[in-house]
């Protein structure tokens, strides 16, 4: 069983659906998980779990959401050397940088010295289709997966 924690930012609750069905996802899966906004949670307490997820939607044509930039800056003084980590937000494909939140976590936790080990997952608005529930399931039991084999390994 792996420890994961799901950070994440959302205003009008699109972002906030998806983290807690990933989080259902990651625990039917036999994992513990936390799961915290984005504004609560301490950057340096990453290192306290084997698997970090962060969830933000884009805001004000490509930016982070005012909530997170604190976060985001602390970010970069976290060592996540050896963690997994994967971005998953919630966007609008009117705007032109369509879920870029996704891609700017994506970047700092690489700088921070983490792995992403999948695609990040960009939903348009609220999960509404088959589509977007699958994709979501995808991508939690993608990540669920990679912590099985770690510890099968192990
Ligand atoms: C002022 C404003 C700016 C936005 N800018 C972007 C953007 O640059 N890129 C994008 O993909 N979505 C953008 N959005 C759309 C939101 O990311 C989208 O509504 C998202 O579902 C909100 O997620 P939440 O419900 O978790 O807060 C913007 C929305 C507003 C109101």
């Amino acid at each position: 069983m792996a420890t994961i924690v799901i950070a994440y930012a959302s205003m009008s609750g699109n972002t906030e659906e998806m983290a807690d069905l990933i989080k259902e996802d990651l625990e039917q899966a036999g994992h513990t998980v936390t799961l915290e906004e984005i504004d609560v949670l301490e950057a340096h307490t990453l290192t306290d779990y084997d698997g970090i997820l962060i969830g933000s939607y884009t805001w004000n044509d490509g930016d982070l959401p005012y909530e997170a930039e604190e976060f985001y800056e602390d970010l970069a003084e976290v060592d996540l050397t050896n963690k997994r980590a994967a971005v998953f937000g919630s966007g609008d494909t009117a705007y032109p940088l369509y879920c870029e939140a996704v891609h700017t976590f994506e970047k700092q936790l690489t700088q921070c010295g983490a792995t992403i080990v999948q695609e990040g997952l960009k939903i348009e608005m609220a999960p509404t289709t088959d589509e977007d529930y699958d994709n979501i399931a995808s991508f939690s039991k993608q990540f669920a997966t990679f912590f099985n084999h770690i510890q099968a390994r192990s």
